[in-house]
């Protein structure tokens, strides 16, 4: 082992993926009316979200959680930490949320670890790094988020890894990665400082068999056998204003 060399990070759009339950008795006891109107201002948020979309100044996408963790996820990526806080706030002040739990949150921001970059090019002048710092989420069929750190045991502490030992190890994660190209997109969410794992790591996929197999292939890549610690698994299905609405129809 060597004196560890802190990697150069490029960081992209800050991350917030707002979890939600919904108290249905609640919701339920409430009138047409007032549901309604819970309805209207929400998708009156959701259009601002759009709009954020349409002019490349952040993305949005909200997915259905299943499990007993939430029943709702709504994830933004913003150019800054001020517009994340906005959106919970405007969130949080309106009827619809009043009727929800947040469970769990995540805050992190898109980051490239840059092991594999060309030396001597500014990588924010190039277009491939620049649409995985500032990526359009897919609206995938399905999302799948977790959180996860690198271990710092005394036997397996990935950061007193050589530079060249860690690149070779991610050099072989990559390659895993690629062989799901166009069937698994990742956005990984640097949250050291932040939140309290080191990543968070969304994927989507339309097939969510493919969440299974990319993880559990990694589970025998040495990066991840060796100093992956996860914590929970979250996984849910595509909404969309139509959907969204049908999900709350009492
Ligand atoms: C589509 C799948 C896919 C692909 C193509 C991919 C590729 C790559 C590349 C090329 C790189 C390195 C450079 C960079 O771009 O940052 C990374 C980096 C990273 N990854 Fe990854 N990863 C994928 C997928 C993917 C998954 C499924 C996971 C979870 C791991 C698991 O066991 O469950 C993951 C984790 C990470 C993390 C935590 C980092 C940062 C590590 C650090 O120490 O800094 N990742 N990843």
């Amino acid at each position: 082992m060597s004196a560890n060399e802190a990697l150069l990070t490029l960081e992209g759009w800050y991350t917030y993926h707002n979890f939600r339950t919904i108290n249905w008795e609640k919701w339920r006891a409430a009138s047409a009316e007032e549901r309604q109107a819970a309805l209207d201002e929400l998708n009156d948020l959701i259009r601002t979200w759009e709009a954020n979309e349409a002019e490349n100044q952040g993305s949005t996408a909200f997915y259905s959680i299943l499990g007993h963790k939430a029943d709702l996820v709504f994830m933004f990526l913003r150019p800054t930490m001020q517009e994340l806080d906005e959106i919970k706030t405007a969130f949080n002040k309106t009827r619809f949320a009043s009727y929800t739990e947040a469970p769990y949150s995540y805050v992190s921001v898109v980051e490239l670890s840059n092991y594999v970059h060309n030396p001597g090019e500014d990588p924010k002048a190039n277009p491939h790094i620049r649409e995985r710092l500032y990526p359009i989420l897919p609206k995938w069929e399905h999302i799948c988020f977790y959180p996860m750190n690198k271990k710092r045991d005394l036997q397996d502490n990935w950061y007193m890894l050589s530079m060249q030992e860690r690149q070779e190890m991610m050099r072989s994660h990559g390659m895993i990665g690629r062989s799901y190209a166009g069937r698994v997109k990742q956005i990984i969410g640097g949250s050291i400082g932040f939140d309290d794992w080191e990543w968070g790591v969304t994927l989507f996929a339309n097939d969510p068999l493919e969440f299974k197999h990319i993880v559990y292939e990694m589970r025998f890549d040495e990066v991840s056998a060796r100093f992956g610690e996860f914590g929970n698994f979250l996984v849910g299905n595509v909404l969309n204003k139509e959907t969204l609405a049908k999900k709350l129809e009492v």
